[in-house]
């Protein structure tokens, strides 16, 4: 026999892989499904064998630029993911409303705290500082894992990329905007950011409690006391970026999400809007003359809704590319930079959109977004710059950051905890309409799955069973979008009900919301009976109106998107 090198034995099978694999490869160059399913496959594997996993991940050739910015989270373990199916299948416990309330500080420990860029001068080469930087981000990783376990924090962000570009952002803006869905607004604000921004770099900072137009009146007006009371340096507004919602009146007519749809051109949330400028003028002061904007506010309020609706993305976008080195100086050359911050999925880019009064950034259903900062001019002297969307480290429960938004959906290896989260804190079996799929009372997360998948007509493709993994991905989607609404409460909310039905600052909300009908102040998150739930199509209408619905609701990038806040809506949706 031969001296050199020895061949491992090789089974046919094994052989045949081989073949399979290579004939693969030689198709590289092609574009296509299959090179696509191969550099997907290619990171899944490697993911498996690591601790970080990449969301988001782009199937390109070019993937070590393409993918800078993706997402990266602890990868969960086998047994944890097994733990947590098991606990789905458990019956459901009842969590009464009080415990809907949150205290943010029980969660974003101080012990916790994010990463801030280390000091850098000019003298640093751009290597320098990108070997400080990332040395820096090891230990500070390192730190977190000495005090905590992976499986007690929430999904955080461990890409360095993505930090740099909140340190970018944080040294290149005048007043720092950092918006959070009203939904969760007590767990989407870190107090060490506020600390950060108000004391070491003596900036302002406003708070953006977005998304109001899905939660209850005086839900909205209880947060935003909550925030101004316990961050005293803080200037809190209240936003929706779908003004006008239920301009046409009813919302639990036959014609369901249709009629509470806003007609018309995409245009400024003008009253958001004015708020906002009321603030920065109070900030800055005399320093930038804001007077064009408050024209361009005049404007818009004027115009009637008869204009083409103008989607002008990219239009008067500045990319920024990388800025190694910044320098701030307050209000340079007479300009005002404010700096949009916030967890993937709060509606960051839909705010940029809505103050401009047009699309000029994209937005998107799928958390993760908005990959790298971009800068645009609202008026000559006004600057806004959208960053991607943040997961500070937290020890917020991922379930409930998956309804946040915090994850996408689509990549979740485990769904159901998150149905149980959600089934215990909303009667879902109601509000659904399903029938236990075994016929018995006692329901689990996987139950109310399985009810969802049986009503839907949800089947896998290989033994026709429910298809409880889709079920469940329809329901979280839903969730997202407001559809099925949960709302988290400020403390001693629950008490002080009434205090918050009538107080004075229930009117500014409803301005904000631009709602023109009287309406209950309790829309969202509220019971529902069973005419909301199933309404009776009209004769020969529903079949239409249904199709239009969902070629509708479909689009990613539908700014006004119908879905919002109808909640009575959930029978008359696809996903
Ligand atoms: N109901 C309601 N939905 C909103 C509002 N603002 C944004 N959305 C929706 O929230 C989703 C996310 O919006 P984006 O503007 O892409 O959010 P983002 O914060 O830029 O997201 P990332 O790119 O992940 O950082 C989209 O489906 C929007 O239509 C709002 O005021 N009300």
């Amino acid at each position: 026999m031969p001296q050199g090198r020895r061949k491992t034995p090789f089974s046919g099978k094994a052989k045949k892989e081989q073949l399979k694999a290579k004939k693969q490869l030689k198709s590289f160059d092609f574009e296509g499904d299959q090179k696509k399913a191969l550099l997907v496959e290619q990171q899944q594997n490697d993911e498996a064998s690591s601790s970080i996993r990449k969301i988001n991940f782009q199937p390109v050739k070019d993937n070590a630029r393409s993918n800078k910015y993706v997402l990266q989270f602890h990868n969960e373990s086998k047994e944890e993911l097994k733990e947590r199916r098991e606990f789905a299948r458990q019956s459901l416990l009842h969590v009464t409303e009080k415990e809907l309330e949150v205290v943010g500080e029980n969660y974003f420990l101080k012990e916790l705290d994010f990463p801030k860029r280390p000091q850098w001068s000019f003298n640093m080469s751009r290597d320098q500082l990108e070997q400080k930087e990332q040395k820096y981000f090891k230990e500070y990783i390192s730190s977190i894992e000495e005090k905590f376990s992976w499986k007690e924090l929430s999904f955080f962000e461990l890409n360095l990329e993505t930090w740099r570009q909140l340190w970018r952002v944080l040294e290149m803006s005048d007043i720092v905007l950092f918006i959070v869905d009203i939904r969760f607004a007590g767990l989407m604000f870190p107090p060490s950011l506020y600390d950060y921004v108000i004391n070491v770099l003596k900036k302002n900072m406003i708070l953006i409690l977005n998304k109001i137009d899905l939660s209850p009146v005086p839900l909205v007006a209880a947060w935003k006391d909550y925030f101004t009371e316990k961050y005293p340096k803080l200037h809190v507004l209240m936003f929706t970026t779908m003004p006008g919602y239920n301009l046409l009146g009813k919302q639990n007519d036959k014609a369901g999400l249709q009629i509470r749809r806003r007609k018309g051109r995409l245009r400024m949330a003008a009253e958001g809007t004015q708020l906002l400028l009321e603030a920065c003028k109070e900030i800055v002061g005399n320093n930038v003359d804001l007077s064009t904007w408050q024209e361009k506010i005049k404007e818009e309020t004027m115009l009637e809704s008869e204009e083409d609706e103008s989607t002008e993305v990219g239009e008067t976008i500045n990319v920024t590319q990388d800025v190694g080195y910044f320098e701030h100086e307050h209000y340079k050359g007479g300009v005002l930079t404010i700096g949009c911050l916030g967890q993937p999925n709060v509606g960051k880019s839909s705010v940029m959109n809505a103050i401009m009064g047009k699309k000029v950034v994209s937005v998107s259903k799928t958390p993760g977004h908005t990959k790298h900062f971009q800068t645009i001019f609202l008026t000559n002297n006004v600057r806004l710059c959208d960053c991607p969307g943040l997961i500070f480290p937290s020890k917020v429960p991922k379930p409930l950051q998956v309804l946040m938004g915090s994850f996408p959906i689509a990549q979740l290896k485990e769904p159901f905890t998150t149905i149980r989260y959600l089934a215990e804190r909303l009667d879902l079996v109601k509000l659904l309409r399903i029938d236990h799929p075994e016929g018995d009372d006692e329901w689990s997360a996987m139950d109310i799955c399985d009810g969802w998948a049986k009503k839907r007509g949800y089947l896998t493709a290989k033994a026709a069973r429910l298809d409880s993994y889709r079920a469940a991905n329809s329901l979280l989607r839903m969730a997202l979008d407001g559809k099925i609404c949960l709302s988290l409460m400020p403390p001693n909310y629950v008490t002080r009900k009434d205090y918050w039905q009538n107080h004075p600052s229930t009117d500014v909300i409803k301005w904000i919301l631009a709602r023109r009908t009287e309406e209950s102040d309790n829309t969202a998150g509220s019971d529902i009976s069973d005419e909301d739930v199933e309404p009776k199509p009209a004769a020969g209408s529903g079949d239409t109106e249904h199709k239009k619905l969902q070629t509708e609701s479909e689009s990613d990038n539908d700014q006004i998107d119908l879905a919002g806040a109808n909640k009575f809506a959930v029978l008359n949706t696809e996903d």
